[in-house]
């Protein structure tokens, strides 16, 4: 289980999200719903153990997160992956997409063959491959990414509004290759748009979304105070 409980972060003093308790059990679709602004990607970045929080814990599998950024433990890091909804924002303009999918298999030093696969089943072909982020499309940008979030078999993967700035086919392509990933491998997905009815297609019946509150209602408030429903 991937899970932050009592979270609160804060810039300069300003706090986004208060006490926010969210736990994404492995094997299943989570969703994350809420208007722009009100601190979606800011708990995406702190369940990635990019943000350290003002208060509140984050557990990864029963471990108790301690260290923040490149200081936390790479054992730990490696399991979670983040896939951002601005892919250009997300790569080293100088990479060809090759090195891009391949980037986290050549820091961790592990043999390089699967980034290729992992681009194959992306549908992207090796003429693709050698190019970089400014010739090709965002889709096919963000095909890489996903390919890259893979590399190292996350048990838990983050899709920070994911799909948004793409068409509905890329959209579909891309959400059926992690539930695709999620069936085999058993990971945990969170799903996090302000698109209610791509949360509705993804997370299926059974399935929490919890909902943070709007910007102007104040820092985000924790689900269990009403901001949970389950899918039925
Ligand atoms: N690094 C930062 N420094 C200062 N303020 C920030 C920073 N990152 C985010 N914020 C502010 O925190 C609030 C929440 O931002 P966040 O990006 O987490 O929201 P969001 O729900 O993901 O929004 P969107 O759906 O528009 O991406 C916003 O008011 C934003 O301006």
């Amino acid at each position: 289980m991937l899970r932050a409980d009592g979270l609160t972060v804060a810039y300069d003093r300003h706090r986004v999200l208060d006490r926010v308790t969210i736990s994404v059990p492995p094997g299943e679709v989570t969703g994350l719903a809420g208007p722009s602004g009100c601190g979606k990607s800011s708990l995406a970045r702190v369940l990635a153990l990019l943000l350290r929080p003002a208060a509140g814990t984050v557990g990864v599998d029963g471990e108790e997160v301690r260290r923040w950024r490149h200081r936390a433990a790479p054992a730990l890091r490696t399991k979670i992956a983040l896939i951002f909804q601005q892919p250009r924002l997300a790569v080293d303009p100088r990479f060809t997409l090759l090195d891009v999918v391949a980037e986290p298999l050549r820091v961790a030093r592990r043999p390089l063959d699967r980034a290729e696969r992992l681009a194959e089943e992306m549908g992207l072909t090796p003429d693709l491959l050698t190019r970089r982020p400014h010739e090709v499309s965002d889709g096919q940008l963000q095909r890489a990414c996903v390919a890259r979030a893979l590399t190292l078999r996350p048990r838990y993967v983050i899709c920070d509004e994911m799909t948004t700035m793409l068409d509905a086919s890329t959209q579909a392509l891309l959400v059926a290759r992690l539930e695709e990933y999620r069936r085999e491998s058993g990971a945990g997905v969170l799903a996090i748009s302000h698109d209610t009815e791509l949360l509705d297609r993804w997370c299926g019946p059974g399935a929490t979304v919890h909902r943070l509150g709007p910007a102007e209602a104040g820092p985000g408030q924790a689900d269990g105070t009403g901001g949970t429903w389950t899918r039925t």
